[in-house]
């Protein structure tokens, strides 16, 4: 699969007038601090501006399903910055593994500053992605298309932050985010109401891939738009066993049962 991405993605300027914006962006950073994240008028605006060209850029391509712009406020940008609540470090370099429309990744960036890497499998919304970036003018942030399987033969151990997103059941998302962290590296994973099942798959496949469970941070979304639970786990000693394993393997053949 090819890293290199076409940028062939034409942003337009706004529809929303100056005002209709800086009322979304009132709106968010009070959103925002109802989960004690404060966030700046400036950063905020930014991360409006991101969601407003991810709402453009969905009028052709698939990027989303929320179509409201203010649950896009809660859903997209608060929930995204909800990930960095509990996190013990500042991050220095971090990946956002499944990035579909760059989030959590591009508010992360915004809210940070920190450089990262946005990778998903899928070429044009990594197009789209890299369009946001430029757009926005965010620096030391790339969108790479690839497969977390592929792309962590070439950045063990790179990370010392890894951010997934509605990617996938979490045994799968720990194998994926394993090899890319860094000795101490965290690995924060966000699901809305995981099932028992899954979280005892998750706690085995940490096991064996030397992560340790050290947070969970619990809460409701603004405006009742949903709970979430966001896991931390630190990378604490070397995987018992050699990853990545081949693609595919870590959905089709788990490590537990
Ligand atoms: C449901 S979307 C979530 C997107 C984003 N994280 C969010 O929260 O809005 C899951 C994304 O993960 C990507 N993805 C799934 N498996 C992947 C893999 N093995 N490597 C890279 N990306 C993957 C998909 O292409 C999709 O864009």
């Amino acid at each position: 699969m090819a890293n290199e991405t076409s940028r062939t993605i034409t942003l337009r300027p706004f529809d929303e007038s100056v005002d209709e914006i800086a009322a979304l962006v009132t709106e968010v950073v009070g959103l925002a601090s109802e989960l004690d994240i404060e966030l700046d008028s400036e950063t905020a605006e930014r991360c409006v501006q991101h969601l407003l060209y991810v709402n453009q850029v969905n009028q052709v391509m698939n990027l989303t399903r929320i179509k409201d712009i203010h649950d896009a406020l809660i859903l997209h940008i608060v929930d995204s910055l909800a990930l960095y609540r509990d996190l013990p470090i500042d991050p220095e370099h971090f990946l956002d593994m499944g990035t579909g429309a760059g989030f959590p990744g591009i508010p992360f960036a915004l809210y940070t500053g920190c450089s990262g890497v946005l990778l998903d499998s899928v070429g044009k919304k990594i197009d789209a992605v890299n369009a946001f970036i430029d757009a926005l003018g965010i620096e030391d942030v790339e969108g790479i298309h690839d497969r977390c399987e592929s792309y962590a033969m070439k950045m063990r151990g790179r990370f010392d932050t890894v951010f997934a997103r509605a990617v996938g059941q979490m045994s799968m998302i720990i194998e994926y985010g394993t090899p890319f962290l860094e000795d101490d590296g965290y690995l924060v994973v966000a699901k809305a109401n995981p099932e028992a099942s899954e979280l005892k798959l998750a706690e085995k496949t940490a096991a064996i891939c030397g992560l340790e469970l050290v947070g969970c941070d619990e809460f409701d979304l603004p405006r009742g738009l949903g709970h979430r639970s966001v896991f931390l786990y630190q990378k604490v000693s070397e995987p018992r066993i050699k990853l990545p394993r081949a693609v595919g393997l870590a959905k089709k053949q788990p490590l537990a049962s």
